[in-house]
């Protein structure tokens, strides 16, 4: 399989604190990719640069072939390459229906104030993206839920919001930045099922950046390390789990992987 997303030799320093420094990182085509580390290893830094809310004082990052190291994120959805946050960025006075319907204009950096302006418009709205919105809260098992208010939604919820939001563009890579935070054990069942089956019955490639281990464990192939802002090693995940340079760099913080 090819590399569909790779980056060399990406660093960004803030003040004296090298948060990444020469990193490099490579995401198959097909592949769900994990990404680990210790807080502070700098695992969120990389992920803004690799979806362009920050750009690298050094290094490159390759999309399909394409540099797209200078581009912003809204130019890299375009392209098929998406990215969730930590904290879900749902509108939480919009229902789920609206949410989604609202999300391919958010990603792809068009306006936005039309919408608000005239809101019988997101009501009645375009009828593929209404088409496109009922398909993807059916995978996403939202479908109960489309008219609950976004505010509403429990946390685990939300993030099945934020996931299935990134489903309403034309996508290839998705990017998860700690899907599973504040996800109660029922729901993450279901995410890590969305995960699998977008992977597996939608063709969509996936770096996930997680605490989780039991998330990572279950869905990751290969799982990459990072400790103090690079790259420490990469493999499945049995094997990082049992080597003992990961043990170490989460030793350092306290803490058992
Ligand atoms: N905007 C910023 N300004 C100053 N320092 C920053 C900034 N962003 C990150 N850092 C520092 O860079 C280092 C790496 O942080 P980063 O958040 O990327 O790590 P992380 O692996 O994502 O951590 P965590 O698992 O706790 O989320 C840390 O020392 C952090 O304090």
């Amino acid at each position: 399989m090819t590399a569909l997303l790779s980056a060399k030799g990406l660093s960004r320093s803030f003040g004296g604190v090298h948060a990444v420094r020469d990193m490099g990182v490579e995401v198959r085509e097909g592949s769900i990719t994990g990404l680990i580390g210790p807080n502070g290893a700098g695992k969120s830094t990389l992920f803004n640069l690799l979806s362009g809310v920050i750009r690298p004082q050094s290094g490159t990052v390759v999309y399909n072939g394409e540099d797209i190291t200078t581009l912003a994120p809204f130019r890299r959805a375009r392209r098929g390459m998406i990215r969730t946050f930590q904290l879900s960025r749902e509108f939480g006075r919009l229902t789920v229906l609206e949410n989604l319907m609202l999300s391919p204009q958010m990603q792809l950096g068009e306006r936005l104030w039309p919408l608000f302006s005239r809101p019988s418009a997101v009501a009645r709205g375009d009828a593929a993206v209404y088409g496109r919105a009922e398909e993807v809260m059916e995978i996403a098992a939202l479908t109960p839920l489309r008219d609950a208010y976004a505010a509403d939604l429990s946390g685990g919820q939300k993030k099945l919001l934020e996931l299935a939001r990134t489903l309403m563009i034309d996508c290839d890579l998705i990017l998860l930045d700690e899907p599973g935070a504040g996800v109660n054990p029922a729901l993450m069942g279901t995410l890590t099922e969305m995960i699998h089956r977008l992977n597996a019955d939608h063709g969509k490639t996936f770096l996930i950046v997680e605490h989780d281990m039991d998330l990572i464990g279950r869905l990751c192939n290969p799982v990459i390390v990072m400790t103090e802002g690079t790259f420490l090693t990469q493999g499945v995940f049995d094997t990082i789990r049992d080597d003992p340079r990961v043990i170490e760099a989460y030793l350092g913080g306290m803490v058992d992987v």
